[in-house]
């Protein structure tokens, strides 16, 4: 399904640095992450693991440094785009999943995942039966038409991760997408999350402060102060 290099990374990132003030977020990070690969990236508060994920997913421009994409043809470097370009690859070839608040309440399951794909052109009818096909797929067959308020918290994060998904994204990003769930609803919304990378092709970037959803992925990155200090395999089920 990918169709960066045989054998390479989907997206790498080289000697990112970004600083607030006085505050090195992030203070020289490279990171490739390859294809089918489940990367948890664990850190003390602070430590910058978001501002990590919001550089690798195009949403924020490091000072220095670049990340590349690579799909057919040229790889693509995401620092580069402008903020138009970044947001086109973002709804195209990334999908997000968040602790909360990327859902629109006001919308039904269906059209919120829908949305990601009219967002990309695709007509409504189109988009609202394959927004259908993937709810279904995550268990949540029939609550198309709930809106999110109506849904439990592991519901509404399986909405997420149908959004997330549904673009055929290449790169999956989640920060802390189990912050608000009990540890059981917990596991069943990192099962999904990994299902959808498992022998896709697809990569998962998951920031977290818990031990237990990092050990789901196959590889475990540990920040501090900015830096890279651990990257280790990790228990999970992927590479
Ligand atoms: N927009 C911003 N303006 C100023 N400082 C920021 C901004 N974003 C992040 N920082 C600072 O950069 C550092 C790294 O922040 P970041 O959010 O990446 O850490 P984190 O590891 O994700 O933390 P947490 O686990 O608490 O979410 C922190 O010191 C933070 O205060």
């Amino acid at each position: 399904m990918t169709s960066s290099m045989p054998g390479g990374p989907l997206l790498a990132a080289d000697n990112l640095t970004k600083t607030y003030g006085s505050t090195a977020a992030l203070a020289g990070i490279s990171l490739a992450v390859y294809p089918g690969e489940a990367v948890a990236v664990m850190g003390a508060s602070g430590s910058g693991k978001t501002t990590l994920l919001h550089c690798l997913a195009g949403i924020i421009r490091p000072d220095t440094g670049s990340v590349r994409l690579f799909r057919s043809g040229a790889p693509v470097e995401v620092t580069a785009l402008d903020d138009d370009a970044r947001s086109a690859l973002r709804r195209s070839d990334f999908g997000f999943v968040f602790q909360q608040g990327l859902l629109i309440p006001e919308l039904t399951a269906g059209e919120n995942v829908a949305l990601a794909l009219m967002l990309n052109g695709a007509p409504r009818a189109e988009a609202e039966q394959a927004a259908v096909q993937a709810l279904a797929a995550l268990g949540l067959a029939g609550m198309e038409q709930r809106r999110i308020g109506e849904l439990s918290g592991g519901q509404a994060q399986r909405v997420a991760i149908a959004r997330a998904q549904v673009n055929g994204a290449r790169v999956l990003f989640a920060d802390e997408p189990t912050g608000a769930l009990d540890s059981h609803t917990s596991a069943e919304v990192m099962g999904l999350l990994l299902r959808t990378v498992e022998g896709t092709g697809r990569s998962l970037v998951v920031v977290t402060h818990d031990p237990s959803v990092a050990r789901w992925c196959g590889r475990v990155i540990t920040v501090a102060d900015g830096r890279i200090v651990a990257d280790t395999a990790g228990a999970g089920r992927t590479r």
